[in-house]
């Protein structure tokens, strides 16, 4: 499998993709029409922010199954359309967070002490003590918009730094706020009360503009503010305004709303300063999350474990060999399910119990309704196949059963119709193979493989021989038969497996044969 890291990262991502067995092309800086041109090639793609992984390019993603971005913000990453092609994609939400904090307190001594413009003025020979006149920050309030990894551990330095901390976070509970000994309050409060802000939350609709030309007019007059978390958030336009007007004294930023930044109307704006998108740029960081991105995307290709991914749940490399046996036979039931009832389904509900019931069931549902989904549409798996339900309007429910039935362990789907709900339910085996074990109310024993045909007949003597007669003569070789029923005399259901699959020819001989009720040619 092929991994190509399109933005410079630490060398020990591509050792790590290579002691992993993956080969690797390292091509930073492509335009996005020769990434276009070669991102067909690639199983795995490790980006930071600079790579715009957008629709288009997606189009050309035949073999991608794993987009990891060496970093925390996935903004650059389209993940509906990622989603929509089944590409997993995860980022590292730790790896960069203290060196991003460190850089937001960097720059708040920056704007406190006015250091770069004091350094360019005193290194041309000026030595302007007297226009450097700063302020300190002990006793000053900092308002944090978001309080998350790295609004926390900015909040633990400002306190160390003898700071008053509020924190404007909606989904910050009262006892987080607490533990982190910060005071939660609303905007407009922190607005009104803090002497410097530092915003470190996500670009998301809600957040886009949040430091606008209102939010600014309602800031205290002298305010400083920092933005080392996404372009977008502050209303670039307002700022220089307010900033020109004094009633913002300074102003701190890392990140633009169109990067690279080559210009903007900010730049030599006095009280104004910033840094090319250098949050996350220290040695330790980079080394982190080079490592954490080539971890997570090789296990993920190499094992099927999943972590930190954006559009996927997770699945320890621990709990990978466990799950990954129901996910076959999860995958199998949804493929039976989806082949025999198919648009009659109006909502699909996954059971588990016994042995199963003590895994993470996310992955035996993903793996269901990849399977069922399979049935209505090709490239289908776990990442778009909850998409595809969703937009088909099935509803998905999951059900935990702790007591064990007759199987130690058993997943059971069932499918409600106009007819009512019908189940299949299925075992492991050995606990690594898969058999059906209950098919619409009559148990049977089958291993779920290849092409096979499923038939519902009246159960009556010479049955079986008129079926074997038809296949023979269709020249259809039977693998397994596996035969069963309610009561005698009642509906019977064969599943058998078949070396090749039957024409439609032989499915209207099959029909035609006295007795039968349905058939169904299946493919698993
Ligand atoms: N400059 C850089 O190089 C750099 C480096 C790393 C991260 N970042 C950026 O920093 C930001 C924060 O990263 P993080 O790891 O702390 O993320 P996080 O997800 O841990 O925290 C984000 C916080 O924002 C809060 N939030 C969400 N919507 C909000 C809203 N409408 N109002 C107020 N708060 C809201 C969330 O509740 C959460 O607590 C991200 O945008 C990330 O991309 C920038
Ligand atoms: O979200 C992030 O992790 C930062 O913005 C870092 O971006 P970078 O990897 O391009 O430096």
């Amino acid at each position: 499998m092929k991994i190509l890291i399109s933005d410079k990262m630490d060398p020990r991502a591509a050792e790590i993709f290579r002691e992993r067995g993956l080969e690797v092309d390292e091509l930073p800086g492509m335009s996005p029409d020769e990434l276009a041109r070669v991102i067909g090639e690639y199983d795995g793609l490790a980006v930071r922010s600079a790579t715009r992984v957008t629709p288009a390019l997606l189009e050309h993603a035949d073999n991608l199954k794993v987009i990891g971005r060496a970093g925390i913000g996935v903004d650059n990453i389209d993940i509906a359309a990622a989603s929509q092609h089944g590409i997993v994609v995860m980022n590292t939400p730790f790896g960069n967070s203290i060196t991003t904090a460190e850089h937001a307190i960097a720059m708040m001594f920056a704007l406190a002490r006015q250091l770069p413009a004091a350094d360019a003025s005193t290194q041309a020979g000026k030595w302007e003590k007297s226009k450097f006149m700063g302020v300190e920050l002990t006793g000053k309030t900092l308002g944090l918009i978001g309080a998350g990894n790295i609004g926390s551990i900015v909040a633990s330095r400002a306190l160390g730094l003898k700071m008053k901390v509020i924190a404007y976070d909606p989904f910050l509970t009262p006892e987080r706020a607490l533990e982190l000994g910060v005071e939660k309050v609303d905007l407009d409060s922190l607005l009104a009360r803090a002497d410097f802000i530092t915003l470190h939350t996500p670009l998301t609709d809600q957040t886009r503009g949040i430091l606008d030309a209102d939010a600014l007019a309602k800031a205290k007059t002298g305010v400083r503010i920092i933005n080392c978390a996404r372009g977008g958030l502050i209303d670039e336009a307002a700022l220089k305004e307010a900033l020109d007007s004094g009633k913002v004294a300074g102003a701190a930023l890392d990140v633009f709303e169109n990067e690279p930044a080559h210009e903007s109307p900010l730049f030599g704006t006095p009280g104004f300063i910033s840094t090319p998108h250098l949050g996350a740029s220290t040695t330790e960081a980079q080394v982190n999350v080079a490592i954490q991105v080539a971890e997570q995307m090789s296990d993920f290709l190499l094992s099927g474990a999943v972590t930190n991914a954006i559009n996927m749940p997770s699945l320890t490399a621990e709990e990978a060999p466990r799950v990954k046996p129901y996910m076959g036979l999860a995958e199998s039931l949804g493929k039976l399910v989806g082949q025999t009832l198919g648009e009659q389904i109006e909502s699909i509900a996954v059971e588990v119990e016994g042995d199963a019931a003590e895994l993470n069931i996310k992955p035996i549902t993903g793996a269901v309704l990849a399977g069922l989904m399979g049935s209505y549409s090709d490239s289908v798996n776990m990442v778009n196949a909850p998409l595809l339900a969703k937009d088909r309007g099935l509803d998905v429910s999951e059900v935990r059963h702790s007591h064990e039935g007759d199987y130690h362990t058993l997943v059971r789907v069932t499918a409600r119709t106009p007819d009512g709900p019908r189940s299949v339910a299925g075992t492991l085996f050995g606990h690594n193979n898969p058999r059906l074990v209950h098919i619409f109310g009559v148990g049977i024993e089958a291993e779920l493989t290849g092409p096979m045909l499923y038939i519902v007949n009246t159960d009556a003597p010479g049955f079986i021989g008129a079926l074997g007669t038809t296949l023979g003569k269709a020249d259809i070789n039977i693998a397994t038969f596996n035969l069963g029923r309610r009561k005698v005399g009642g509906a019977a259901v064969a599943l058998i497996a078949i070396d090749s699959p039957a024409s439609r020819e032989t499915i209207r001989r099959l029909c035609e044969l006295e007795g039968v009720r349905e058939v169904v040619a299946l493919r698993f």
